[in-house]
């Protein structure tokens, strides 16, 4: 194993060109440390803790309490807390604003609260934006034992699913995505006096459009001569040229210095496997660091940190180290679960944090010492004229490369392993690719027109690709949201479904339930298909797996095995347990409880009927076809040479891992969920139909497909 580390020195130098308004603080030296061992193998005893923590809901009990006094000495050694007095001169002069400070400076926690001790939001609300729901909890819980309150009072978080504030809260943590829905409902976001779009270097597709907004509402208020809007533009590694010119030319203020160095490592050699070598990294770490050293490890996904956990479980029991606790962390886990990372563990045990890129930005997890970086993202790619996503895994972009170590050194000096060479670093792209050039739009675009804007013109700093736009727009004219696909208006069905924080296929899918008396179901299978893949299936046990589940397997498919499993899990007494016993994913069937609990108060609070069609399971099946009617795919040819090619002239095979895939013979036509793209094109969540159902629910949809084909 070659896992050498040079001693690269450290960081702190983002070059982000221009430097006007520079507020200089002396950061801390840097201490360079070499580290040059090899990997070592595993041996003797170590008590292995994985994951044992129960379900519990968020609390502020299951953060570290500090004193009053700790957390106020805590802020005064923050960077920003340093310079508040011409930090807040700025902000009072400035209407729009670009601050950049290095990671854990801050930013964050700080500002808001700043402002808000000089009541500069007078009588609006302070809004600040995140693009991940962790981030905006975390920080709130955090920002409200600073300023000694319960959150939900003065400091409030909204997130989807669930919204702790009150009339009272003045500072207001919320997801880039709730922003946007409440511009649904107030395109000139009136409540606010001051946003602040924190992380804006993530350009999600919802921060991106969110720029858009903002800046629209800031105009017209100006123009109405109504309460101004300050906008607050935050990051640590932003395209600053980019930003400022989007922003008309505003003011750019750094910050400098940081709380705590980072001292940063790289692979002196190419690594073929990152997750061997993560995991031999992290043991090799474990063998000579102190327990009260946490690790976080980056990785691309569920599978990846499953597969990661169950290893080092395993070498654990056989290494030498203190007792560990393996916590996971990644988009799909129940909020609850989320938060478990940030939960205390006993004395002496180390906790280690296998996170995707949700972990990446914003959040503070103490006692974090380690870093380990294995230099790849998994992203999510689509293809607008054959509706195939693709997901692929990546290298990182160097800012990413940054933020990821600026995990560490939060509160303590930190070290960060980058599982790649200091060149392949050097060779990376500065950015990543935004998320709204290389995705599906049509939810997006529903929200924008719900908030009044007109898409083909709305100001965006990078425009997605026309096709993408034109494919979504049709999209929605077909489902019924839009009237029109040039100038488009929402229909009543429209502003109904952009009530729904999903996919509008999938409120398509629950909007139409009622009509085939389905809505019971359909709300379980929304669910469902919100949430990750409910089958476990290890390698070391693929035998027993696949036989538990062929208890749950329909004839029909994919959707109806799915919602079997979802029925008989609702009903399990020992749920944990009977989803080890079933090889089923009990994270993720929470989650997607979690998910139809909101679902359908929504339903409820549009008077809709929750009825279930019992065992017509070809009701629900043409309900689903409601939403879901541009994923059809026929077959073609007979025997052992038929194949299925997609409406939009896809050939396209079965997944193995589906319920179709043995059945013979094949159906003339399948309903599918996913189209994914790997060395070849797999329908994933797939139902047997009859090719005329397409024409009863989708008639003018079934004629262009049937004119096309
Ligand atoms: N939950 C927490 N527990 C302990 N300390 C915390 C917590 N949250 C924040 N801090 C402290 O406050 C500091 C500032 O955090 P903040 O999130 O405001 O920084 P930031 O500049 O916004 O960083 P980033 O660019 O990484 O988002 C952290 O470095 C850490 O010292």
């Amino acid at each position: 194993m070659d896992s050498k580390y040079a001693c690269m020195g450290v960081n702190n130098s983002k070059g982000n060109g221009l430097k006007r308004n520079q507020i200089m603080i002396d950061s801390i030296k840097v201490k360079k440390i070499k580290l040059n061992n090899e990997i070592a193998s595993v041996a003797h005893t170590s008590k292995v803790e994985a994951n044992g923590c129960n379900n519990t809901h968020v609390n502020d009990n299951m953060f570290d309490k500090e004193s009053p006094q700790d957390l106020l000495e805590a802020r005064r050694q923050l960077p920003v807390y340093m310079v508040k007095k011409r930090l807040l001169e700025e902000i009072k002069k400035n209407n729009t604003m670009i601050l950049i400070g290095e990671t854990g400076s801050g930013k964050t926690t700080q500002i808001p609260q700043l402002i808000h001790e000089q009541r500069i939001e007078g009588a609006g609300t302070i809004a600040i934006t995140q693009p991940r729901r962790v981030a905006a909890i975390t920080i709130a819980l955090r920002v409200a034992a600073e300023m000694n309150t319960e959150v939900g009072s003065i400091v409030g978080y909204s997130v989807r699913f669930e919204d702790v504030t009150s009339p009272r809260t003045k500072v207001k943590y919320l997801t880039d995505g709730m922003l946007l829905r409440e511009a649904t409902l107030d395109p000139l976001l009136k409540k606010y006096s001051i946003i602040i779009l924190d992380e804006a270097h993530e350009r999600t597709v919802s921060t991106d459009v969110l720029f858009g907004i903002v800046k629209l509402a800031q105009k017209e208020r100006n123009e109405e001569k109504m309460n101004p809007l300050k906008l607050i533009i935050m990051s640590a590694t932003m395209d600053v040229d980019a930003f400022r010119k989007y922003f008309n030319n505003c003011p750019v203020i750094y910050l400098e210095g940081r709380t705590y160095p980072v001292t940063i490592y790289h692979s002196k050699m190419k690594q073929d496997d990152y997750q061997y070598a993560a995991v031999c990294t992290i043991f090799q770490l474990h063998a000579t660091t102190p327990a009260n050293h946490d690790f976080l490890v980056f990785l691309t996904g569920q599978e990846e940190i499953e597969t990661v956990m169950y290893n080092i479980k395993q070498i654990a029991k056989e290494a030498t180290g203190p007792p560990i606790r393996v916590c996971p962390l990644y988009a799909g886990l129940p909020a609850a679960k989320q938060l478990q990372v940030w939960r205390v563990v006993p004395p002496g045990t180390r906790k280690i944090i296998l996170a995707t890129n949700i972990a990446e930005a914003s959040v503070t997890i103490p006692r974090i010492k380690c870093v380990i970086d294995t230099g790849v993202v998994k992203e999510r790619t689509w293809c607008g004229s054959t509706g195939a996503e693709r997901l692929m895994v990546r290298p990182c972009s160097q800012a990413a490369g940054w933020q990821r170590a600026g995990r560490a050194g939060r509160t303590a000096p930190g070290l960060a392993y980058r599982l790649y060479t200091a060149a392949d670093f050097k060779a990376r792209h500065y950015h990543h690719t935004p998320e709204i050039v290389r995705c599906p739009l049509a939810s997006t675009l529903l929200l924008l027109i719900a908030a009044g804007a007109e898409p083909t013109t709305f100001p965006l700093i990078d425009a997605p690709p026309p096709d993408t736009v034109k494919a979504s727009l049709l999209l929605l004219k077909e489902l019924g949201a839009i009237d029109n696909d040039t100038n488009p208006k929402l229909t009543v069905l429209g502003k109904k479904m952009s009530m729904f924080p999903i996919d509008p296929k999938y409120s398509k899918i629950l909007l139409s339930a009622t009509e085939y008396s389905c809505l019971d179901e359909a709300l379980s299978l929304v669910a469902v298909l919100s949430s990750q893949n409910l089958f476990h299936t290890p390698v070391y046990k693929r035998a027993e797996a696949l036989t538990a589940k062929q208890k749950f397997l329909s004839p029909l498919g994919d959707h109806i095995t799915l919602l079997n499993v979802f029925k008989a899990f609702c009903k399990a007494p020992l749920k944990k347990q009977w989803c080890r016993e079933n090889y089923l994913n009990h994270k993720n069937l929470t989650y997607a409880c979690e998910v139809r609990q909101q679902l359908l108060a929504i339903c409820q609070k549009l008077n809709m009927n929750v009825s279930s069609c019992g065992q017509a399971y070809e009701q629900l099946l043409k309900c689903l076809l409601c939403g879901l009617f541009t994923n059809c795919a026929w077959l073609r040819g007979v025997g052992a040479g038929g194949r299925y090619v997609t409406a939009g002239g896809t050939a396209a095979g079965l997944h193995p891992s589906g319920s179709l895939h043995t059945v013979r013979p094949l159906p003339p036509a399948l309903l599918y969920t996913e189209l994914l793209q790997t060395n070849r094109c797999y329908m994933l969540t797939v139902s047997a139909i009859q090719p005329q159902w397409l024409h009863q629910v989708a008639p003018e949809y079934a004629r262009r497909c049937r004119a096309n084909r």
